[in-house]
């Protein structure tokens, strides 16, 4: 079964959020990535709500429970008392925790899972208490010592952080190690029982290699590269071609 696809709208609410006028819509766009076929939806509401308002998340919520039954919400964070009780509050179908300052321009790195296992235990107790499926944040050469950290705490996932792998786009050598890194780490955490997931930098054309060297990657987050590729071919049509990219038939919903 291909990976399934779930479209981050960050980059949406960057561009809506540069003039005090509500277009692009958030969940305009992400109602034709779903009728596209995508899986679901991922929204990483940061402290400054430099993209991703709080108040976006309820919107989307209703647009997945109204019109798109089945199709997973998916919210990103550092687990702070008021990201945990965003998500309380907005019920995702699962949470993914990563390591970021504030500050942080975006995600570049994952958990030190051995220095931080017994707050990720709890956060993760709190969350899954709740229902929602837990994946963390996970640098692609993550040790087994890390990975065993990692299944103690009781994530169901691991999200790869793919920055790396996305950054080898000038250099085929360069990306056929760090897929095949990848899939190496990708194996430890199967072997502990942890899913894989994978986001940061992924595109239409390094998404093949990927999925090859992770046979069961179970769902790729992508909002940059498929949001660039939107302005050029549309949100229905890029959803296809990163669909396609990952294996699956034409999922077009009728
Ligand atoms: C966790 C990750 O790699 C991305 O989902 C993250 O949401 C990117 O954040 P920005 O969109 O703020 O760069
Ligand atoms: N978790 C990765 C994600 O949701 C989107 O990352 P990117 O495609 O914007 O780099």
């Amino acid at each position: 079964m291909p990976a399934a696809l779930s479209v981050n709208l960050n980059a949406v609410a960057m561009l809506r959020n540069r003039r005090d006028l509500p277009w692009p819509s958030v969940t305009g766009l992400g109602r034709i990535a779903m009728v596209a076929g995508a899986h679901g939806l991922t929204v990483h509401p940061r402290p400054d709500q430099r993209h991703i308002q709080f108040s976006d998340l309820a919107p989307i919520r209703a647009l997945l429970d109204e019109e798109f039954r089945g199709g997973e919400f998916n919210m990103e964070g550092y687990p702070t008392e008021e990201f945990l009780r965003l998500c309380e509050e907005n019920r995702p179908d699962q949470v993914t925790l990563v390591p970021d300052d504030p500050a942080q321009a975006t995600s570049d790195h994952g958990w030190d899972f051995a220095a931080h296992k017994e707050n990720l235990k709890a956060v993760t107790k709190r969350l899954k208490v709740n229902g929602f499926r837990v994946s963390h944040f996970c640098d692609p050469d993550a040790d087994e010592r890390q990975l065993d950290a990692a299944a103690e705490i009781g994530a169901d996932r691991v999200e790869f952080y793919t920055g790396p792998y996305g950054g080898t786009f000038d250099d085929a050598q360069a990306q056929m190690r760090q897929a095949e890194l990848l899939g190496r780490t990708a194996s430890l955490a199967r072997e502990r029982g942890l899913g894989v997931n994978a986001g940061h930098d992924l595109t239409v054309a390094n998404l093949p290699p990927l999925v090859a060297a992770i046979p069961d990657l179970a769902e790729v987050s992508i909002g940059h590269g498929l949001t660039a590729d939107a302005l050029e071919h549309g949100m229905a049509g890029t959803v296809n071609r990163f669909l396609a990219a990952l294996g699956h038939a034409n999922t077009e919903r009728p």
